[in-house]
């Protein structure tokens, strides 16, 4: 359970992230897909993290401290085809750069519209991650919007594709900011890998 949680920095640059001297989890995906929601919601802070219903709202990297003891970080959107090209570019090149080099990241939560069938967006940038070698576990969102079976309809659609693209299909939850499915477990996971990484099990 995460008892605390506070703004630390916003940054365009990830060399400006703060000193890497614990575990950090990143939530990334699609604009508008829910990222700060569900950052608010496991945090059970409601302003914590600022939410729009229009995409493109989040435009930096956000660390919070989490329990003062590790850093979850809310990404700006992947997607988002109103920006311009530049600015579109421009996030690409942040939120890359700092996936590829943020030594203490040691998992990213990929968030997928559970409304939808499967993205290529999505597909692709599990793709890329498993080739640049970011752990990542798939969140479906918004699992509040439609019936379980839809929901599981459209989970199950997205890992049949996705065996085109990965060998190994990653760890995934199913969640609601909305009305909390799925937090304990996804919770429970994210503090688990704090552990693991401060035993220092994981990357080394
Ligand atoms: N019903 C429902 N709505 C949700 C849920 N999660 C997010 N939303 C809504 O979806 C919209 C987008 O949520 P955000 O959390 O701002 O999405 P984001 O992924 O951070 O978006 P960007 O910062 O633009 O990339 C808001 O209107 C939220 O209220 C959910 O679990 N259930
Ligand atoms: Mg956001």
């Amino acid at each position: 359970m995460i008892k605390d949680a506070k703004f630390v920095i916003s940054n365009s640059n990830p060399g400006n992230c703060p000193k890497p001297d614990r575990a950090e989890i990143a939530f990334i995906g699609r604009s508008n897909v829910g990222k700060s929601s569900l950052i608010n919601s496991i945090t059970d802070k409601k302003g914590l993290a600022k939410t729009s219903q229009k995409p493109g709202k989040t435009q930096l990297i956000n660390h919070f401290m989490i329990d003062d003891r590790w850093y979850l970080v809310d990404l700006p959107g992947y997607g988002f085809a109103k920006v311009n090209k530049k600015v579109k570019d421009g996030w690409e090149i942040m939120i890359s750069t700092y996936l590829k080099k943020r030594e203490n990241l040691c998992g990213i939560c990929i968030l997928i519209d559970s409304r939808l069938p499967p993205q290529l967006i999505d597909l692709e940038f599990i793709l890329w991650c498993a080739t640049e070698g970011v752990p990542a576990v798939l969140v479906f969102t918004k699992a509040d919007k439609q019936s379980k079976n839809k929901t599981n309809q459209n989970v199950q659609a997205f890992l049949r594709k996705l065996e085109n693209y990965v060998e190994e299909a990653p760890q995934y939850f199913v969640t609601s900011a909305e009305n909390a499915t799925g937090k304990a477990e996804l919770v429970e996971f994210l503090e688990e890998l704090v552990k693991e990484y401060e035993s220092g099990t994981l990357n080394g």
